[in-house]
């Protein structure tokens, strides 16, 4: 059997042409430019990459990006006064501090000093709040994203076996919330977790995000499931010098046991991004006094 390939290089595509349209109306109606700011502290060359791509497809939706770059020696009191003003900024909608911060700087510390109605990454412990107990609020772009393609894909998800491995605040967690409100039943693993392969091969539907490369093998798998790979690891490829990415599943041999698969690239990671355009749109036409209805992008 061979699996189906679970485009989310395509579907983020689409959803991004979404967001353009009523990002055209927001401005047409509202007079500016919906606008996300991104700060990013440090020249991480993967955050770097990221950052620009977010900056180009925030433009190319016709929103407005705006771009701080601070050197990686730049202070946390200085970091957290440049998130009060984009707070108090009326042209920003969105704020997304890039992570990992570097060691001097507390994560936590500048999450929380995010406005909970610009948190477009779903970071704040308000919105995970607002998450855990079915509140509207921002979700964390990767899981919705996840969550958009599962739907996509299976219709209802009501009563599937879904297992997550990964329990992190800005993946794992909020999936397993995401799939718990669509009455799924949910199994967190992780790295404690006992025979990893027995859990998993319950599953209809797996998410994998660990960061482990190729870890979750075919064998693990039960046949027909629904896999999404989020894992982003970068690996020596066959020619000496050169890497490639791989997810944290197995994807060649997966693909013959599984019902459809995301890749990497081409899968979560186009969507994380296309999300976070989505709740920049949200986020503005809410600021603008105007809420977007829950279901209309
Ligand atoms: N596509 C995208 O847009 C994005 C991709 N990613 C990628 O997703 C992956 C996960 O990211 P993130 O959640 O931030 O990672 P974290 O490192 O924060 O969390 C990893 C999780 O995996 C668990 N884990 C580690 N080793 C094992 C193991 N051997 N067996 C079972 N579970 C294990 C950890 O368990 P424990 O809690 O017990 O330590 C932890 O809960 C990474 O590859 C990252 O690059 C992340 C964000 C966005
Ligand atoms: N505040 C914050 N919010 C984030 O959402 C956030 C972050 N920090 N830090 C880093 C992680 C990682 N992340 C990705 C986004 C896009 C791709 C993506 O587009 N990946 C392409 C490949 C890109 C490539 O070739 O390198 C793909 O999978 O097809 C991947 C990973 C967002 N993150």
């Amino acid at each position: 059997m061979s699996a189906a390939l679970i485009d989310g290089k395509a579907f983020a595509a689409g959803l991004r042409d979404r967001v353009g349209t009523l990002a055209a109306r927001f401005e047409a109606q509202v007079g500016r430019k919906a606008g996300l700011a991104v700060v990013l502290v440090g020249e991480d060359p993967a955050s770097q990459v990221y950052v620009r791509s977010k900056g180009k497809q925030t433009v190319e939706a016709g929103m407005a990006s705006f771009e701080y770059k601070l050197p990686a020696d730049t202070s946390e009191a200085d970091l957290l006064a440049r998130v009060e003003a984009l707070n108090a900024d009326p042209v920003i909608d969105g704020i997304l501090v890039q992570l990992p911060l570097p060691d001097h700087i507390d994560e936590q510390k500048v999450i929380a000093t995010i406005a909970p109605d610009k948190d477009v990454d779903g970071f704040h412990v308000v919105n995970a709040g607002r998450l855990a107990v079915g509140q509207p609020g921002f979700v964390p772009c990767t899981p919705l994203g996840c969550l958009m393609l599962l739907k996509d894909r299976l219709g209802t998800l009501a009563g599937r076996e879904a297992v997550v491995i990964g329990r992190s605040n800005i993946v794992g967690k909020p999936m397993a919330q995401l799939l718990l409100a669509e009455s799924c039943t949910v199994t967190v693993a992780h790295s404690r977790t006992a025979d990893l392969p027995a859990v998993v091969r319950r599953a209809d539907i797996v998410v994998a995000a660990v960061g482990r490369p190729e870890m979750v093998k075919a064998d693990w798998l039960k046949p027909g499931a629904t896999v999404i790979d989020v894992g982003i690891n970068r690996v020596a490829a066959a020619e000496p010098g050169k890497t490639r990415l791989v997810g944290d599943v197995d994807f060649t041999g997966a693909s013959t046991v599984a019902g459809a698969i995301t890749p990497v690239p081409g899968g979560v990671g186009p969507m994380t991004i296309a999300v976070l355009l989505r709740n920049t749109l949200v986020a503005a036409w809410r600021n603008a006094g105007q809420p977007l209805a829950p279901d209309a992008i």
